[in-house]
């Protein structure tokens, strides 16, 4: 039965709370950082490559001394959305939840990375519309079912086949890609190569450092010339 909290979730406008302004703002924090902070949402179905493709740009992104966090949607279901299961109600929160720590990380400067399936366009334009358009960067992995299926890396597929995992998206439950993602990967190029996963996680690199989330690696290596070496 679907466990869903949404209802319980909802925010109360009723509430006496007040919000109250920190003492350091975003941009003092991003300007230590020397980066700007926002949330890389990846999204696809399960087996397409989220999490191998921002584990990648997570590494490759500390390399040069930027400050990430990475929140995947089976370890987020581990701890914070563990009382979630998977009806469309729960996945919402799901989605909404991560969403509102995204938003937490991004307010600090931090570049949050978020791999979830998040099937519905609804829930990802809601987190897209909570952080603003500079703050939120979907990343479609536009990969074919019969793909993320012939690697089943987790032999989930086969089991929802057998019918041992029921509402698995893309068997029997939906997924619906974004229309407008800023990032759209794909398992093979033009001419039908396989596309690996550094050279997706480099295709978003490209895109955060041509629209100044990051410096470019030549003013990285002047700036943070020490950090860069730790990280190596
Ligand atoms: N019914 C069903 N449908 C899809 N996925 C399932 C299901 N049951 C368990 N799993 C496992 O849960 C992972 C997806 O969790 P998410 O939090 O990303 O899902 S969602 O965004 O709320 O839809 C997903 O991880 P990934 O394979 O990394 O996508 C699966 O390992
Ligand atoms: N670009 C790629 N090309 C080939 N195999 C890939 C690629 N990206 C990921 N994989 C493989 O696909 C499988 C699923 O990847 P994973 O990152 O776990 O997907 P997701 O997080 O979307 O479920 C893993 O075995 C992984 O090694």
């Amino acid at each position: 039965m679907c466990k869903t909290v949404a209802a319980q979730a909802a925010c109360s406008k009723d509430q006496h709370i007040t919000w109250q302004e920190g003492a350091v703002r975003r941009e003092a924090k991003e300007r230590v950082l020397q980066q700007r902070g926002c949330v890389i949402w990846f999204t696809g179905l399960s087996g397409s490559g989220k999490s191998t493709v921002a584990c990648t740009l997570e590494h490759a992104l500390f390399n040069r001394g930027v400050l990430t966090t990475l929140l995947d949607g089976d370890n987020i279901r581990h701890g914070l959305n563990c009382n979630l299961g998977f009806c469309e109600e729960d996945r919402a929160e799901n989605i909404r939840r991560v969403g509102e720590v995204t938003k937490l990380f991004v307010d600090t400067g931090i570049i949050a990375l978020a791999s979830f399936i998040s099937p519905y366009k609804v829930d990802r334009d809601r987190v897209r519309a909570r952080l603003g358009p500079r703050d939120f960067i979907e990343v479609y992995l536009k990969v074919p079912l019969e793909v993320c299926e012939a690697r089943d890396a987790k032999g989930l597929y086969k089991l929802a086949r057998a019918g041992k995992i029921k509402g698995f998206t893309g068997i029997d439950d939906p997924y619906e890609g974004p229309e407008n993602p800023e990032i759209t990967l794909e398992a093979t190029d033009a001419a039908g190569r396989p596309v690996c996963p550094e050279t997706m996680a480099r295709t978003i690199l490209n895109y955060l450092e041509s629209h100044g989330y990051v410096r470019t690696a030549m003013a990285n290596n002047a700036v943070k010339g020490p950090a860069r070496a730790i990280a190596d």
